[in-house]
């Protein structure tokens, strides 16, 4: 198992428990987890990376456990991708800021080289290796900051709100990134608002709701839970709730389903 979280409870403020009793455990599915804001997602994916530890509860990152493991070991492990890029990137040239990540894990400069380069390949931004990042777009910075995490080559990786502020270009980029890191095998876990970016790209889906699971298992089981949804003030792709009015029985995630669909 890739991570274990048994009985989790976390609070910034003593009194005022922000994550309340979690049990999870992460296979290799990729995950997406969706709840609405301040239901604890960020918080959560926090304490996965090390850099928040539980109050009470334990969890293992394989096998280790991060309350006794450094911050810097586990980043050789799972990488996070943060929400907004201003807040990850901090260096003046492209390639320096991807080289960074694998050089603070001990890659020595010739593999980091190699790996940052792999990364800048994967985002498609290798022609802006020798830029100012500061001078990219928004939507360009994101990939660069996802490609410092890739570039780290950590088993497990997670992005927060990874399709805020791009693109359909960026998006399909960032799609295909999934695909590939799911085929090499990596864990990808991803917190998002985005319904239409979890049914295209999720296999499993954890609810969060006022730092509790609510609902979790397959993408398309957890999207035909409409009510339960409702009460996390959520709701499921605009094509799955078309679909359920028009009174077809079966949950319909994504357009490719939408237009595959067979009307017996
Ligand atoms: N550094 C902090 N200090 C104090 N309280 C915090 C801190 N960070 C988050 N909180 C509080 O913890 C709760 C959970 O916040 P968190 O950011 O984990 O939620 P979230 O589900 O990620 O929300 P969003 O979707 O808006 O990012 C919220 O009530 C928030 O105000």
């Amino acid at each position: 198992m890739n991570i274990i979280v048994k009985d989790l409870y976390f609070y910034y403020k003593e009194g005022e428990d922000v994550l309340k009793g979690i049990n999870l455990e992460f296979d290799d599915r990729c995950t997406a987890i969706i709840g609405q804001n301040g239901a604890g997602k960020t918080t959560f994916v926090k304490l996965l990376k090390g850099l928040l530890k539980p109050k009470k509860g334990d969890i293992f990152i394989k096998g280790l456990n991060t309350k006794e493991t450094t911050v810097a070991k586990l980043a050789s492990i799972i990488g996070l991708v943060f929400q907004n890029p201003n807040d990850q990137i901090f260096k003046n040239k492209v390639l320096d800021e991807v080289m960074f990540g694998p050089l603070n894990i001990g890659q020595d400069k010739n593999l980091a080289f190699e790996n940052a380069k792999k990364a800048l390949e994967l985002v498609a931004l290798l022609q802006k290796a020798d830029e100012n990042p500061y001078d990219l777009t928004l939507s360009e910075r994101k990939l660069i900051s996802i490609a410092s995490i890739l570039a780290m080559d950590t088993d497990i990786i997670i992005l927060d709100e990874p399709t805020i502020a791009q693109d359909f270009i960026s998006r399909e980029k960032i799609k295909n990134i999934i695909k590939k890191l799911k085929e090499e095998g990596k864990l990808v876990i991803t917190i998002t608002h985005d319904m239409d970016f979890v049914a295209e790209n999720f296999e499993r889906t954890i609810v969060f709701n006022q730092g509790q699971v609510l609902l979790d298992g397959p993408t398309k089981e957890v999207f035909s839970k409409e009510d339960i949804l409702k009460t996390a003030h959520l709701e499921p792709p605009y094509i799955t709730q078309l679909f359920k009015r028009l009174g077809f029985s079966e949950t319909v995630l994504n357009l490719e389903e939408a237009l595959n669909y067979k009307i017996l």
